[in-house]
């Protein structure tokens, strides 16, 4: 299939009186590494679900592989090649992490020892080798971003939507978050990601769009966003 994976056009989404999206337009080119950025409340989960099927868009069109996938259900999403993972980590905590990682890998392999020996390849691809055993309970929060990073590479995805899962790690731990995105992306999987720290995703991202209030302001290569006017006013002057 050609074409992009992912094409949002025109996509909103209103709660009440406030437009948390507003005719956003985008595309992820098959392969990439898009950053999703902006400050505070402007959009980025609420794109993110909808993407995912957790939220109904009000108006516009999302089209992932081809086909038109408008206010698809999450099951839907998953089922089609949808990864994610969350900011509130959900991994299960007494099992080890290589039983949450298996769980997730049923996803599109019933059969347990397939499951189990694909579980343990992700757990290799995710870095995740040294704790595969230890309770997910016990992991440290950088462990623990990792294994949610893992879980939705284990249900096999086209598309892996990652959360800020590099946000609250020391710079050690970033540099290797950082490197696992990359090797996960080498393995074919196209990554959309939302992050809050700049200088962590710039070098990490072929392209990043900018959202403030719900729209658009900037997209293009990191080089080109960092040194847009709107975008240094949206981060209210700040160094990007
Ligand atoms: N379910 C909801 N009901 C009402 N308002 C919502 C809902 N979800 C999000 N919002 C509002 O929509 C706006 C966008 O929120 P969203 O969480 O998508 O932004 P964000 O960029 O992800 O923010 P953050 O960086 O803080 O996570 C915010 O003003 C938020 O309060």
């Amino acid at each position: 299939m050609s074409g992009p994976l992912l094409k949002i056009d025109d996509l909103s989404c209103r709660f009440g009186g406030l437009w948390a999206n507003r005719e956003v337009t985008f595309q992820v080119e098959r392969g990439g590494i898009v950053g999703l950025i902006g400050p505070n409340g402007a959009g980025k989960s609420t794109l993110f679900s909808m993407v995912a099927g957790a939220q109904r868009p009000t108006a516009g069109r999302l089209t992932f592989d081809g086909r038109d996938v408008t206010g698809w259900a999450a099951h839907e999403a998953a089922r089609a090649g949808v990864g994610r993972t969350f900011q509130l980590m959900r991994v299960f905590g007494s099992m080890t992490v290589l039983e949450n990682l298996t769980t997730a890998a049923f996803v599109r392999r019933p059969r347990p020892r397939d499951a189990r020996r694909y579980a343990r390849q992700v757990a290799d691809v995710a870095g995740l080798g040294p704790v595969v055993d230890l309770p997910a309970a016990s992991l440290t929060a950088a462990w623990k971003k990792r294994l949610e990073m893992g879980r939705a590479l284990a249900t096999e995805p086209k598309l892996l939507l990652l959360d800020e899962v590099l946000s609250g790690l020391t710079p050690t731990e970033a540099r290797e978050a950082v490197e696992i995105v990359r090797d996960v992306n080498r393995t074919g999987v196209t990554i959309l990601m939302v992050e809050h720290v700049m200088e962590v995703i710039m070098p990490l991202c072929d392209q990043l769009v900018v959202l403030h209030y719900g729209q658009k302001i900037s997209e293009g290569p990191p080089e080109h966003v960092a040194n847009d006017p709107a975008v240094v006013e949206a981060y209210l002057g700040r160094a990007l």
